[in-house]
């Protein structure tokens, strides 16, 4: 299985993304600088964190016209798996590859900390390693965290099983609709979420929760492609 770390000028977790790909399931991954026009040897696309273009007019908003877009796109149509992480998810939106717009932190304060997240749904190809309702912890690290929605659009996640992570109760850091931390499109083979699994895949970081996101993926695919999981 192949995996691309797209890469625009001000990404900052390409490097955490790429490593923990390596290291949590040790499958091919090249980096894929913006201006790419070509996706079709990978099976999974991963958006990473940062500040792409200096977080100008809004986060996302310049990196969604980057040429290499129109390749995730294509992606997406064809069902390969699309991961966007904190400014991958804003970029995802502002894509229109994702429902929602994520908005700055209800305290206009840039969030900094780890956070307990509830796995609401746990069939997708990106969470099927964890069980429904169980709660994690991955950090976070966003000041355009605050995810939103209309009611119809919300109505809407919820019957289709497209909120994927939550913020535990009480512990909203950013006044996100429904404490929503992550959501799927509808078909589901793309998710975005603002915290980072990728900088929870050890306990020397402080916490492998974020591990199995990777290892989810895998094995999602090796089931679609008919492949026992550790064969
Ligand atoms: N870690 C990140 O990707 C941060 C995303 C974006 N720059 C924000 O502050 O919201």
């Amino acid at each position: 299985m192949k995996f691309a770390v797209l890469v625009f000028p001000g990404s900052n977790c390409d490097i955490d993304c790429y490593k923990a790909v390596e290291d949590t399931i040790g499958q091919p991954v090249d980096f894929v600088w913006h201006t790419a026009t070509d996706l079709s040897a990978y099976d999974c696309i991963l958006v990473p964190g940062g500040f792409s273009y200096g977080d100008y007019l809004r986060c996302g908003a310049i990196a969604r016209f980057a040429p290499v877009m129109n390749e995730v796109r294509k992606a997406a149509e064809a069902g390969k798996y699309v991961l966007g992480i904190c400014n991958g998810f804003q970029i995802l939106t502002e894509a229109g590859l994702l429902p929602g717009a994520l908005l700055r932190n209800n305290n206009m304060k840039f969030r900094c900390h780890s956070a307990l997240l509830e796995v609401v749904n746990n069939k997708t190809a990106f969470t099927n390693q964890y069980s429904a309702g169980e709660v994690i912890d991955i950090p976070i690290a966003h000041g355009e965290g605050n995810y939103y929605c209309d009611d119809a659009t919300l109505e809407q996640l919820k019957a289709n099983n497209q909120i994927v992570f939550r913020y535990v109760a009480g512990n909203n850091p950013n006044g996100s609709v429904a404490d929503i931390a992550g959501v799927s499109n509808e078909r589901g083979n793309v998710v975005g979420m603002m915290p980072h699994p990728e900088r929870a895949i050890d306990q020397i970081l402080g916490s492998e929760d974020g591990k199995r996101m990777f290892t989810s993926i895998l094995n999602a695919w090796r089931e679609q492609h008919g492949a026992a999981v550790n064969g």
